[in-house]
């Protein structure tokens, strides 16, 4: 076969023989019609295949599965990508790229999936490279270096494709690098254009102008703009109605606010960008002056509803910093912010222009000038976040999100830092704590357009997968205690359970083929919360580590 093409990939969302892109469709809303897997018979599901990962390699599995003519093509940890038969689970093929021994990612060395166009499965690695394999053979087509991996730069995020352009962000928010979207031609690799994220950057633009204010620094300090942070580190989603990408920024650099006075445009923001050229659209700040890493990368996933009465397009995002954005999609004006965690110390709300309303006591205290820490304060959020990068899904049968959440706080203070290259740039120090004693994660269903919670389930362990929703009323996703559990997609009430034998922080996705419908989803226990939540580390720390694809199936 020829495909996918760029039109078969734009169609992703509508057909359900494949899974074509990360999202289930460029819009993210991770939703299938797909209903022969339904509330009433999902208890019957059984696996029809699991295919290891194998070797010592066995981190965190964060990888969204690609399911294309007979093929199920999935990233592992340390920058692997394999190929398995989608009927026996049998390998064809398995692509290592030789990582250098400085790669510096960090929060585990996961990878979220690849892009597929034609002959190319194509992914980004540790060390900042994007490789274009051969979908047949995983023999290189092409291997292009993105930036420096010894600055601090590396690439987690599955790219995107659009219209011939692979599209795709870049991390290193935690080493002071600047986040950056970039365009290239998927045939060749080689660049189209490359949009830097950081207001002072905006010069260095190749191919546009920069399309937003024509001021450089206006939301900075000094030279602080040079290691500004800001990565695209989840990459985007991309809306045709309004041929818009949506990317969400990540955190300033350093994390001690006190040390760049100002909002640090445009870090932990939505930034809608012309695919064809780079230009930033419009912008949207969830947090101006980020003082707790609430970094802003979090999908923002087109949808369409009424609002008070009037049909709006528009976007949706649960951010990092606990609240649950509406914006109109065609100009990034504020619709609304709801609190979808239990607990969000920092800010009481959002005024009607769309800025927070800070709690100024709630922001970690400056360093004193003897070098000292700062006064620590408790914040809820932690820093990892009321959701992190775990991908909510919007089901258009029920209208609703699907939203998988933590309940967790900080103590977190400010230390003096100084930039230097190839070092962690945070200037914070902090410790993570649960907020109640039975459980941290809530996977919860949100009615976009009022804010309110429909139903919410709880799990002892933080949640760390994506989601997925059906035509059959279902919710899908995994917890780190190794289960892959299916919902009722009204009530909430939990249908099905599969013990897939290590924690599942991987994205479930489904497919109809030879006529029944399949669900498939990474396992292999990691991420950021083993390596850096304190307190949540430790009752985690006994889940074993794993790396396997499942896929299910009902018994013919
Ligand atoms: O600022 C960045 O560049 C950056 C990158 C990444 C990443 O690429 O995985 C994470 C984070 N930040 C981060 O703050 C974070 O909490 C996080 C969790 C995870 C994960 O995969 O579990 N990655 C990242
Ligand atoms: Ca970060």
């Amino acid at each position: 076969q020829a495909g996918p093409t760029d039109a078969q990939i734009m169609n992703d969302e509508a057909s359900p023989g494949d899974v074509l892109t990360y999202g289930m469709g460029h819009r993210g809303q991770r939703f299938s019609a797909l209903d022969k897997i339904n509330a009433g018979n999902v208890k019957g599901l059984v696996p029809a295949f699991a295919a290891s990962l194998g070797g010592e390699k066995q981190r965190g599995q964060e990888s969204q599965p690609i399911v294309y003519d007979g093929v199920i093509y999935v990233t592992g940890s340390y920058s692997r990508l394999f190929a398995f038969d989608a009927r026996t689970g049998a390998e064809l093929w398995q692509y290592d790229a030789r990582l250098p021994d400085g790669i510096m990612p960090c929060c585990d060395v996961v990878n979220r999936g690849a892009a597929i166009h034609g002959d190319k499965i194509i992914f980004g690695t540790l060390d900042a490279h994007l490789v274009a394999l051969n979908r047949k053979t995983g023999k290189v087509i092409w291997n292009k270096t993105l930036a420096d991996y010894a600055a601090g730069y590396s690439f987690t995020a599955a790219p995107m494709i659009v219209n011939g352009k692979v599209i795709y962000g870049n991390s290193g928010g935690e080493f002071g690098i600047v986040g950056k979207v970039e365009a290239r031609d998927v045939e060749t690799g080689e660049l189209l254009w490359s949009r830097p994220t950081i207001e002072g950057h905006m010069g260095s633009l190749k191919g546009a102008d920069n399309g937003v204010t024509g001021k450089t620094n206006a939301s900075w300090q000094g030279d602080q703009w040079k290691n500004g942070g800001g990565a695209t580190w989840l990459g985007g989603t991309y809306d045709p109605d309004t041929n818009l990408i949506f990317m969400g920024t990540g955190n300033p650099s350093p994390w001690n606010s006190h040390l760049r006075p100002g909002d640090n445009l445009y870090t932990s923001s939505t930034l809608a960008i012309d695919p064809d050229t780079g230009v930033i659209k419009w912008h949207y700040q969830t947090t101006p002056h980020d003082g707790w890493d609430f970094d802003g990368v979090n999908e923002f996933i087109s949808f369409d509803a009424s609002i008070g009465g009037k049909p709006m397009k528009l976007g949706a995002k649960a951010d990092r910093n606990g609240f649950f954005f509406v914006l109109d999609r065609t100009n990034g004006k504020f619709v609304s912010a709801t609190p979808f965690v239990s607990k969000v110390t920092w800010a009481t709300g959002y005024d009607k222009k769309g800025r927070p309303i800070y709690v100024p006591e709630n922001r970690p205290g400056a360093p004193n000038t003897d070098g000292s820490k700062g006064t620590s304060v408790f914040a809820a959020p932690s820093f990892l976040g009321g959701k992190n990068w775990m991908p909510m899904s919007y089901s258009q049968q029920t209208q609703m999100f699907y939203v998988p959440s933590n309940e967790w706080g900080m103590d977190i203070w400010n230390e003096p830092i100084a930039y230097k290259k190839g070092a962690a740039y945070l200037g914070a120090g902090f410790t993570i704590k649960p907020l109640y004693p039975d459980h941290i994660g809530v996977l919860r269903a949100i009615d976009p357009t009022t804010g309110k919670i429909a139903w919410e389930y709880k799990n002892k362990a933080p949640l760390w997968g994506g989601v997925l929703s059906t035509g059959g009323n279902l919710v899908f996703t995994g917890t780190p205690e190794g289960f892959l559990k299916a919902f009722d997609a009204k009530t909430g009430a939990e249908l099905w359970k599969f013990n897939t034998g290590s924690g599942v922080v991987g994205t479930p996705v489904t497919w109809e083929q030879d006529g029944e419908q399949y669900v498939a989803v990474m396992s292999g226990w990691g991420g950021a919360v083993p390596l850096w939540g304190g307190e949540v580390a430790k009752s985690v720390q006994n889940i074993n580590q794993g790396g396997a694809l499942w896929v299910f199936k009902l018994p013919k």
